[in-house]
C-alpha cells in the first residue's frame, strides 16, 4: 500500500518529506467552496476528506491523506485571495491582531478507513502600515496561501508571535499527523528503505 498525498502544494510535499515519510504526490481538483456559517475546524475536515476522497476514485489500493488549511478571524474565514485587492483586504483585517489557522487533515483508505482531525495555531500580526501591505503583496506571496501571507517567508516579517505548531500554519501539522498515522491500522512502513 502506498502513500497518496492528495495536494499540489508545494509546502505539504516538503513537509511530507522532512517528516521521512514515503509518499507519491497527486493533486486533485476538489471544489473548496465553504458552505456558509460551517465552523472552521470541520471546514477543513469537510475539504481535506473531500481532496482525499477524490484522489481514492484514482488509487483504490492506497492510503490518501488530503489536507486544506484556512485563517479564521472574528466570524470570517479566509482561503487563497482571489486577487490583489482582496489580499490587501485580508491582510488589513488581520493588521494588529492574533487571528487562528486550522488545518484539516484526512487519513483514507476507499476500503473505509478514516480519521479526520484539525490542528489550530493562533498567529499575532503586528500592526501594518498600507505601505507595507502593498510591498508584501507586491512580492507575489501571497496569492496562493490562505490569509494572503506566508509565514515561511516574507510574511516571517508580519508576525509578532505563534502559540502553537508552526507546520500547521505552513499546511501540514506534521508531527500531528506522523502520530495518526502510527495509530491507523493499514499496514503502512514509515520509512524509506
Ligand atoms: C497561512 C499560510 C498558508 N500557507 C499555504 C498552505 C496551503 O498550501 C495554502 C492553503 O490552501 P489549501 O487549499 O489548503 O491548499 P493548496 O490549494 O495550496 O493545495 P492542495 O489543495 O492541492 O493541497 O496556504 C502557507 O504556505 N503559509 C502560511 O503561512
Amino acid at each position: 500500500m502506498k502513500i497518496i498525498l492528495a495536494s499540489a502544494s508545494p509546502r505539504r510535499r516538503e513537509l511530507m518529506t522532512l517528516a521521512g515519510i514515503p509518499f507519491e504526490a497527486r493533486p486533485v481538483d476538489a471544489d473548496e467552496t465553504i458552505i456558509c456559517c460551517t465552523p472552521p475546524e470541520g471546514a477543513v475536515m469537510m475539504l481535506a476528506t473531500r481532496k482525499a476522497q477524490l484522489a481514492a476514485e484514482q488509487f483504490p489500493d492506497d492510503l490518501i491523506i488530503g489536507a486544506d488549511t484556512v485563517v479564521a478571524a472574528g466570524k470570517h474565514i479566509y482561503g487563497k485571495p482571489a486577487t490583489k485587492e482582496e489580499a490587501f483586504e485580508t491582510l488589513s483585517a488581520l493588521s494588529g491582531k492574533t487571528h487562528q489557522v486550522f488545518t484539516g487533515v484526512c487519513i483514507y483508505t476507499k476500503s473505509g478507513e478514516r480519521n479526520a482531525f484539525c490542528t489550530r495555531t493562533d498567529v499575532s500580526f503586528f500592526p501594518l502600515s498600507e505601505d507595507e501591505i502593498r510591498a508584501y503583496i507586491a512580492t507575489g506571496e501571497p496569492m496562493d496561501k490562505a490569509g494572503a501571507y506566508g509565514i515561511q517567508g516574507k510574511g516571517a516579517l508580519l508576525v509578532e508571535k505563534i502559540n502553537g505548531d508552526y507546520y500547521n500554519v505552513v499546511g501540514l501539522p506534521i508531527s500531528q499527523l506522523v502520530r495518526e498515522l502510527k495509530s491507523f491500522k493499514a499496514q503502512i512502513s514509515l520509512s524509506k528503505e
